[in-house]
């Protein structure tokens, strides 16, 4: 049985005036494990699609289930992470880090040591009693995923978390956080505009077509990419046919919206 289950997910937006058709019908899967990327034409319901997921707004009809239950709310089940890395500006990076295990409830000591273990992962362990304003975007952005994995969720969402951050920054963050996922066979769904980084971090990537939105196409991306951590797979020769072949697909969406 697949982790996560979208099963004829629609979803209609009613504002004061007319009523917004978000997402036309969603289907698709994804394995315990497994690394998927969303992309698609800007506006078409990506973050819409993980909202949902995430139990923030519910699907105006379908079903999304995690392990067979139905996500009718947020839960420490699923951990979601944002282009903002929104730390607590008045606590330190180990309260800010331990946040989510406080507001759960889940803060043991083994608990604590998980995430400092993570911190440690990240590079960041020195910095345990630093303000966030004393840390880079970068920096910021690996504590926020240290606050999200401290609770041990199932399932990891990602929206746009590299998009705020200078080129070299990302790819740097992109090859950390695929070893430290992948290491931890954690099962995530990643929200990007960017083609290459699906290509690079992903085991498939799912191509939404324009407002309202549907699956256009589901991409698995070969194992010899795969295989390789995100920098070296965007050099591989491979990385520049399933670019193009992407491009191609997402530039025939655009150029019939
Ligand atoms: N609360 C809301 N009320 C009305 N319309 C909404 C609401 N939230 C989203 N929409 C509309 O639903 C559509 C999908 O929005 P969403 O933000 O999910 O798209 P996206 O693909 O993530 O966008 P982008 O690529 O620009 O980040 C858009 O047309 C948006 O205007």
């Amino acid at each position: 049985m697949a982790l996560l289950n979208l099963r004829h997910v629609k979803k209609h937006f009613f504002t004061q005036e007319h009523v917004v058709e978000a997402i036309r019908e969603i289907n698709f899967q994804v394995e315990k494990g497994e690394f998927v990327s969303i992309i698609g034409p800007s506006g078409c319901g990506k973050t819409t699609v993980l909202s949902m997921i995430a139990g923030l707004t519910s699907p105006s009809s379908g079903q999304i289930e995690l392990s067979g239950s139905r996500v009718t709310e947020p839960s420490a089940e699923i951990g979601y992470m944002l282009q903002q890395d929104y730390l607590f500006p008045w606590l330190t990076i180990g309260k800010n880090m331990t946040i989510g295990l406080d507001v759960t409830k889940m803060k043991t000591v083994e608990n604590k040591e998980y995430a400092l273990d993570l911190l440690e992962q990240m590079g960041l362990l020195d910095r345990v009693d630093d303000m966030p304003h004393e840390l880079s975007g970068g920096m910021r952005q690996r504590v926020a995923l240290v606050r999200t994995l401290a609770t041990k969720p199932s399932l990891l969402l990602l929206d746009e978390p590299f998009s705020a951050l200078d080129f070299q920054t990302k790819l740097k963050l992109e090859d950390l956080i695929h070893d430290t996922l992948k290491a931890q066979k954690k099962t995530t769904v990643l929200v990007t505009h960017d083609i290459g980084e699906a290509i690079a971090m992903s085991d498939r990537v799912v191509l939404l077509g324009h407002r309202p939105s549907f699956v256009q196409e589901i991409f698995t991306i070969p194992n010899e990419l795969r295989e390789l951590k995100p920098l070296q797979a965007r050099n591989h020769p491979t990385y520049q046919t399933w670019f193009q072949r992407i491009w191609k697909e997402l530039e025939s969406l655009e150029s019939t919206s």
